[in-house]
C-alpha cells in the first residue's frame, strides 16, 4: 500500500486561519451529465478528536456513510468503497457518491440544510461544472471552489486508485468469442505509455507518457451523452439504466446495414467480414424495416454505433501515437459490459491482436479522487511556503 504523502486535512476558517481539525474531506468532479463526489472518512480519529467534533461535521459523516441513497437521485456506490486508504498519514475509507449535475440546485440546498456552509469553506472541484457553478456554491452555501484541471485530476486519481486496488484494472479475454469472453485482472503496475479514453458526456483522448506528461490528442462529441440523448429520443426511455436494459435484449442488425446486406457476404478483397456494420442505422430508410423494429433494437443499435465510433477513433489515435494499450474510462461504461466487450473486440480484431483495451473498476470517479489528492497537496505546499 502506498501513502501518497499528502497533508492531514487543514481547513481554512472564515478568519483565514489554517487549522488541522477533523473536517469532511471531499473531492468533486462536476461533469456535463453526472457530479461525482468522493468523501474520505478518517477511521483513525482519537477519542479526543471525536469528542471535539462539532455536531454538524458528525451529522454530515453519519448522513453520508449510513445511507446509500440521497434524495431521489443521489447514490453511493457502496461496491466501490475503498477501505484502509492512507492519505497524508491518515487512515480512512473512500466513499463514492454520484448525482445528476442537473440536480445541482437540490444538492446545494441539501448541503445547506446539513450545515455544510458553517464549516467547509473550501471544496476542491474539477470538471466543467467547477467553473460553471462556482458562483452558485459561493452564493448558496458560502463555499469557495478550489479548481483543478479535469485531466490532471483524472491521471492523479488513476495512479492513486490503481496503487491501492490490486483488482482495479481488468480486460476482457477472448473478445472475439462471445462464449469464451470474460473479465480478467490486469497488472497495470508498469503502465506507460498508454492512451486514456474518457467516455463521459463527450469523449477525450489523452496520450499519457509518464505520471506528469500527457497530451490531449483527440476527442469526439459523439459520447455517452449522445448515446443517452439519442436513446431517449428513439425509444422514449428516460434513464441510462433503462437504455442499457433495452439494449441488452435488442438486435442491432435489424437497424444497421451490414456488409453482407450489401455484398451478400464478405468483401474479401479488403478484409471486410459480412457481419461488419457497413452503415449504422442504414436499414432505417425502409418503411417496411422501420415498421418491424423494436425499441430494444434501436437502443442496441445506438449503443453499437456510438461505441464502435469511439473504438475506431481510439484505435487511430493509438496507431498515430505508437501506443498499444488503451484504457477506457468514464461513466458511459458503468453497468455497460456490451460496450466494453465491443471495445475489446474492436481493439483486438482490427489491430490483429497487437492492441489491448483495458478498463478500471472506478471508471467514473478518478477525476474526483485526483482532485481530492491535489487539494491536499496544494494546502500542504501553502503551509510550507
Ligand atoms: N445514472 C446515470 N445518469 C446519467 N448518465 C449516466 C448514468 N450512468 C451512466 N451514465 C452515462 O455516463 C455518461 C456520463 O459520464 P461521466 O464520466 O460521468 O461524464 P461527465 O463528467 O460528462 O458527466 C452519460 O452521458 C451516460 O452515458
Ligand atoms: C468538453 C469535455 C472535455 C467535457 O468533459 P465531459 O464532461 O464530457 O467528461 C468533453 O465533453 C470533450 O472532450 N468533448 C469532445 C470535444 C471534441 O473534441 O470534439
Amino acid at each position: 500500500m502506498k501513502d501518497f504523502e499528502l497533508p492531514s486535512c487543514p481547513q481554512e476558517t472564515n478568519g483565514n486561519d489554517i487549522m488541522d481539525i477533523t473536517m469532511p474531506w471531499f473531492g468533486m468532479d462536476i461533469g456535463g451529465s453526472l457530479s461525482k463526489l468522493v468523501y474520505f472518512e478518517p477511521k483513525d480519529s482519537t477519542k479526543a478528536e471525536l469528542d471535539s467534533e462539532v455536531d454538524s461535521v458528525r451529522n454530515i459523516r453519519k448522513y453520508l456513510t449510513k445511507n446509500s441513497a440521497y434524495g431521489k437521485t443521489g447514490h453511493r456506490d457502496t461496491h466501490l468503497q475503498l477501505n484502509d486508504i492512507f492519505i497524508r498519514g491518515r487512515r480512512g475509507t473512500l466513499h463514492f457518491i454520484r448525482f445528476p449535475t442537473s440536480e445541482m440546485k437540490n444538492f446545494l440546498a441539501l448541503a445547506k440544510s446539513k450545515g455544510m456552509a458553517n464549516f467547509v469553506t473550501t471544496v476542491c472541484a474539477t470538471g466543467g461544472g467547477a467553473y460553471k457553478f462556482e458562483n452558485d456554491f459561493q452564493r448558496e452555501v458560502n463555499m469557495k471552489l478550489a479548481k483543478y484541471d479535469e485531466f490532471d485530476s483524472l491521471l492523479k486519481g488513476l495512479q492513486f486508485v490503481d496503487s491501492y486496488n490490486r483488482k482495479e484494472c481488468y480486460y476482457w479475454s477472448n473478445p472475439t468469442d462471445e462464449s469464451l469472453c470474460k473479465k480478467e485482472e490486469y497488472d497495470f503496475s508498469n503502465p506507460y505509455p498508454f492512451l486514456l479514453v474518457n467516455i463521459g458526456s463527450g469523449v477525450s483522448m489523452l496520450a499519457v507518457n509518464s505520471p506528469s506528461s500527457f497530451k490531449r490528442v483527440s476527442g469526439t462529441s459523439l459520447g455517452g451523452g449522445t448515446f443517452l440523448g439519442l436513446c431517449c429520443l428513439l425509444t422514449g426511455c428516460n434513464t441510462f439504466e433503462e437504455a442499457i436494459e433495452l439494449a441488452a435484449s435488442g438486435d442491432s442488425t435489424r437497424v444497421d446495414k451490414l456488409v453482407r446486406d450489401i455484398y451478400g457476404g464478405d468483401y474479401a478483397r479488403f478484409g471486410l467480414p459480412g457481419d461488419l456494420v457497413a452503415s449504422s442505422f442504414g436499414h432505417m430508410n425502409s418503411r417496411d424495416k422501420r415498421s418491424k423494429v423494436k425499441r430494444e433494437d434501436l437502443a442496441r443499435a445506438t449503443l453499437v454505433t456510438i461505441t464502435n465510433n469511439i473504438g475506431s477513433i481510439a484505435r487511430m489515435c493509438a496507431i498515430q501515437e505508437k501506443i498499444d494499450r488503451v484504457v477506457f474510462i468514464g461513466n458511459f461504461l458503468r453497468v455497460n459490459p456490451i460496450a466494453m466487450k465491443l471495445l475489446a473486440y474492436a481493439m483486438d480484431y482490427w489491430s490483429k491482436g497487437t492492441m489491448k483495451a483495458l478498463f478500471l473498476e472506478h471508471e467514473g470517479y478518478l477525476g474526483a479522487v485526483g482532485c481530492l489528492l491535489q487539494y491536499h497537496q496544494s494546502i500542504h505546499d501553502r503551509i510550507r511556503n
